[in-house]
């Protein structure tokens, strides 16, 4: 008997290898390519790539724009792997951080012939997986080796890339200093991926519309106390708002660094401190500004029965999808506390790039 696996299932397991540092093959219409991330590239797996042909390596269009390079590919550019490339010179393609001490040199080699399908899927994958949006792609004509992950180009379209349907797998009462009356819920999505989490604090009606928060994980500011942002006494006064009132649901989503993950956000605090803002700190590592899913939150209250919130909330992208998504905002209630010196320029950048609301 023969198990086929689904595409989902396969996306996953792509997602595991590209972290891992293990080529996935990407298939269309007859050509085939195999690509690797350049951020767990090592040098033997380089020189197997080297072996099978010659590989090319493609950035997202922000990090090849950072380079001073052309872009002919929209979104992506791709360019020629130099033989003399080595993978200090991949990484330094790669990786922003060492771009004021020790700028990159062109002229890099740009390519612009044949069809970039695969590269630009390739890399929504890279990404996807909360890699640093670069790598190495390779074409091969027959591939044998069945131990490697295969996807079509259909396979990651970006529907697919998205969060997926999620489930209740256990719930629990929970006192908090907030209120006596807390219970936190676990949702598990179909794909494998992190598990994000309700609090629900007392029983909110859900005839009517629920004192709500769509929160992002922020391990620096939620755990560690950082001054450089306003998220942990946003969660704080969020629940204690809904303590006092005595009802409310607050969605703790597992989208640490705008859905670009710790490591990354950890990079882009190192390019904070080399001067450039938040936005632009994303856009040299090759991300847009905010890389969250909004949609989680809503399928989330959906699936616990709300379909109207009171959102607690500055942010006017959240409000929208929501709204898009179904479930009707029927108040924004404003959320400003945490203000620090450290964090003025970061919340003006907010409301100056990202429309925040003041
Ligand atoms: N990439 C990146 N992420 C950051 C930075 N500072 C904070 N974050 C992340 O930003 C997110 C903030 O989440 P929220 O407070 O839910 O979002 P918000 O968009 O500010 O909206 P409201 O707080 O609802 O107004 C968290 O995931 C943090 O980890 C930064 O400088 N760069
Ligand atoms: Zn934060």
């Amino acid at each position: 008997m023969v198990l086929a696996l689904s595409t989902v299932e396969r996306l996953t397991r792509a997602r595991g290898d590209l972290r891992m540092g293990v080529p996935v093959v990407l298939t269309e219409a007859g050509a085939a390519a195999l690509v690797i991330a350049a951020e767990p590239l090592t040098a033997g797996r380089l020189a197997q790539l080297r072996a099978l042909g010659q590989p090319e390596l493609v950035l997202s269009a922000r990090r090849a724009e950072t380079l001073r390079s052309p872009v002919y590919d929209g979104d992506i550019a791709r360019f020629a792997l130099p033989d003399e490339a080595d993978l200090a010179w991949i990484l330094a393609m790669a990786d922003p951080a060492q771009d004021l001490a020790r700028p990159m040199k062109g002229p890099f080699r740009p390519l612009r012939n044949g069809s970039p399908a695969l590269h630009r899927a390739g890399l929504a994958l890279v990404k996807s997986a909360q890699l640093l949006p670069a790598l190495l792609l390779v074409r091969v004509h027959a591939l044998t080796d069945p131990d490697l992950t295969r996807l079509a180009l259909a396979d990651i379209a970006p529907e697919l890339l998205r969060a997926s349907p999620l489930h209740p797998v256990a719930a629990a009462r929970l006192p908090m200093v907030a209120s006596d009356a807390g219970r936190v819920h676990v949702f598990r999505p179909e794909d494998g991926g992190p598990e994000h989490y309700a609090i629900e604090i007392g029983q909110p009606d859900r005839a009517r519309p629920v004192l709500a928060r769509l929160h992002s994980a922020c391990f620096t500011g939620d755990v560690l106390g950082s001054l450089k942002c306003d998220c942990g006494p946003q969660l704080r006064a969020a629940l204690a708002r809904m303590g006092a009132e005595g009802a409310g649901v607050l969605l703790y989503l597992n989208q640490e660094g705008r859905g670009i993950g710790l490591a990354n956000k950890l990079r882009a605090y190192s390019l904070q401190d080399q001067g450039f803002d938040t936005v632009e700190a994303n856009h040299r590592l090759g991300f847009e500004d905010d890389e969250r899913d909004f949609r989680l939150g809503a399928s989330i209250l959906r699936e616990m029965g709300f379909s109207a919130v009171r959102l607690l909330t500055n942010n006017p992208a959240k409000i929208a999808m929501m709204e898009a998504m179904g479930i009707s905002v029927a108040e924004r209630v404003p959320l400003q506390v945490g203000q620090t010196a450290q964090n003025a320029d970061y919340l003006a950048t907010k409301a100056r790039k990202s429309g925040h609301l003041l």
